[in-house]
């Protein structure tokens, strides 16, 4: 049997020496590219010739390692394994390394270089912070491995007095500040009195304890050291610990020691702990607090940072809404409008010795444009315009809330003309008192003062939108605060119609849109804007899912469906559509004498009307 190793990356081959046929026949080829169909060697070590199935030829040399030149008869295998294990980790190496030299050739050194040093620019703070942290847990670390001590076998406080009495011990040093004793033992006398074990049992012991022991000679202590000498120390200590034993001091019990170690005439001594062991157990300590602190501490620095205010959060102006975007509630139009006219110092209404209304409440349902007529106001007065949901100036901690309404009103005023809008205000506005919730009160009432605090030349307006009017506070409704109120309520059928050609503006429709405009609106009765908005894009959404180019009336049929009885099952069975619309409108005979009613329902505009 003789192995040889072929001198390319294909593989290995065993072959049979002692062939009857004369030839070296291939018994096993591990190559990676399968090849060599038929391999013939005419002489050992001479170049082998092979076709793969691919058609390339190999040429590779062929060592003989035969097992008589080894005395180990298992090395040969052995060593086979290990150079097939290489070739295969360099197999896989190498076209790593050329996609990397690939990348290092595309992507210059120096462009590298240029482009961490941005990243480092940009994030200065990050990264100073993160390799300050890093610096500190290094210097913690190494500080706590440079001052290990090998620790002394803990036993229990029996123990030294048992050994005491025996004569053993040699030393015993009582440490200050603490209730440990460590001792030593003359291991030769312990052997002439009793065995190891049976004097100091390994496992650990507690017992009650008490200081106060006097100070005699101090005994060898490790204070004071040089790193070097630390380094040393720790190394010299590793193997052999200063004191041996350590035990826990019991109350009550240092006479019966002391006499005891007299009248033994054994060396005893006290010290205080070591600058060293105090650092440590200090650090130890401060970290062990501080890690589980830390995610508390990040807790609280977001809580107060200032980048949370709501103040930050101006409007982009990108978003730019316009009083023709809304429609439907004209009268709530007019009165922004005036206020809108008034910022911008149109309407001089100063002569007149009138004031700007330092507030706005509007009050509505959702969904009926409150919002929306808010933006259309910052988007016509061409000022900015901050917009905060109330329920951002709740918080965790008491008073901060407060700062963050305090906040917002500073900022508005440095940019003043602006405008202040606050959405859901009844999550700080409501009646005070009637909960124990002191943040919120305490928010509420610098809402009050805020708003109180404007000079009337001021311009800063606040609009503010709730859809519980009955829920707010008094003081906040009373002239001079929200002395305006505006009812933003549900459109009748023109104004569904208008709110309907505005969301139908960019959508292609297969039909007229003032057809479909006039349909819709009268099927819809008691939507509100944000209905109708969601009707116009599921019809759109519908006419994508079917692949149309255009929405159709069946699409937008189809959509108020869904925004009547929801998307389930039942959807797609037109008979309990039927039921449905049954129970609700009652006086709809004709729809419901129909098997089908989107059958029914695609018969004309007039048919709809039925519906409404
Ligand atoms: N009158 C309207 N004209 C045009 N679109 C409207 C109108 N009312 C609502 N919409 C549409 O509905 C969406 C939601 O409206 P908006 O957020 O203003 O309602 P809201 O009254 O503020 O609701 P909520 O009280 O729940 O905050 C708008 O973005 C808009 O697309």
């Amino acid at each position: 049997m003789a192995s040889f190793s072929v001198g390319s990356n294909d593989g290995f081959l065993i072959t049979q020496k002692n062939n009857p046929l004369g030839r070296y026949r291939n018994l096993c080829c591990s190559f990676s590219v399968p090849c060599c169909s038929s391999i013939s060697f005419p002489a050992l070590g001479i170049r082998n010739y092979c076709k793969s199935q691919h058609g390339l030829l190999c040429n590779n040399r062929i060592r003989l390692l035969t097992i008589e030149n080894c005395g180990n008869k298992h090395a040969p295998l052995g060593k086979r394994e290990n150079r097939d294990l290489h070739k295969r980790f360099w197999l896989r190496l190498r076209p790593r390394l050329r996609l990397l030299s690939s990348r290092l050739k595309r992507d210059s050194i120096r462009s590298m270089v240029n482009e961490f040093g941005a990243f480092l620019r940009k994030h200065l703070k990050r990264v100073t912070l993160t390799t300050a942290i890093s610096v500190a847990l290094g210097l913690f670390y190494l500080f706590l491995k440079l001052t290990t001590l090998p620790s002394p076998k803990i036993v229990p406080y029996s123990d030294l007095v048992t050994s005491l009495q025996s004569g053993v011990v040699t030393n015993v040093l009582f440490e200050e500040g603490s209730r440990r004793i460590y001792y030593n033992m003359d291991p030769q006398r312990l052997k002439n009195t009793q065995t190891f074990e049976e004097i100091v049992p390994v496992d650990v012991p507690n017992g009650n304890l008490d200081d106060g022991v006097s100070s005699q000679n101090v005994a060898r202590t490790h204070q004071g050291m040089g790193v070097s000498a630390l380094r040393k120390f720790s190394r010299n200590r590793a193997s052999t610990p200063e004191w041996q034993y350590s035990t826990r001091k019991i109350d009550h019990d240092e006479n019966f020691l002391l006499s005891l170690m007299r009248e033994k005439g054994t060396a005893y001594s006290s010290a205080p702990q070591s600058v060293l062991m105090s650092m440590r157990s200090i650090l130890i300590t401060i970290l062990s607090l501080w890690i589980p602190l830390t995610p508390l501490m990040w807790l609280l620095y977001r809580q107060l940072s200032a980048a949370n205010s709501p103040a930050k959060k101006r409007r982009p102006s990108s978003q730019i809404v316009s009083f023709d975007d809304v429609e439907g509630v004209d009268a709530a139009k007019v009165e922004l409008m005036e206020i809108v006219s008034c910022l911008q110092g149109a309407s001089d209404y100063n002569k007149l010795g009138a004031k700007l209304p330092r507030g706005v409440l509007l009050v509505g349902p959702p969904g009926t444009g409150k919002t929306l007529l808010a933006r259309a106001v910052a988007g016509e007065a061409g000022v900015p315009f901050f917009s905060v949901s109330a329920s951002e100036f709740v918080e965790l901690f008491v008073g901060r809330g407060a700062a963050r309404v305090r906040d917002l009103f500073n900022v508005a005023r440095k940019c003043a003309p602006s405008i202040i809008f606050i959405d859901e205000l009844d999550a700080v506005g409501g009646k005070r008192g009637r909960s124990f919730n002191d943040e919120r009160d305490q928010t509420l009432n610098q809402l009050l003062t805020e708003m109180d605090g404007f000079e009337s030349d001021m311009k800063v307006i606040v609009i503010a939108a709730t859809n519980r009017p009955e829920a707010l506070d008094a003081a906040l409704c009373r002239p001079g605060r929200f002395s305006r109120k505006v009812l933003v309520g549900e459109p009748d059928e023109e104004g569904r119609r208008k709110i309907l050609a505005i969301h139908l503006r960019e959508v292609p429709l297969e039909e007229d849109t003032r057809l479909i405009c006039n349909l819709v609106a009268s099927l819809t009765q008691g939507f509100v804007g944000a209905d109708l908005a969601n009707i116009v894009n599921e019809a759109a959404l519908l006419a994508g899912r079917r692949g149309g180019e255009s929405v159709t009336r069946e699409d937008i049929m189809e959509a108020i469906e869904r925004a009547r009885f929801g998307i389930n099952d039942k959807q797609s069975n037109p008979s309990t559509i039927s039921r449905e619309l049954r129970k609700l409108f009652p006086w709809m005979p004709s729809l419901m004498g129909s098997q089908d009613s989107r059958q029914y329902a695609l018969q004309g505009p007039l048919g709809y009307q039925t519906l409404s």
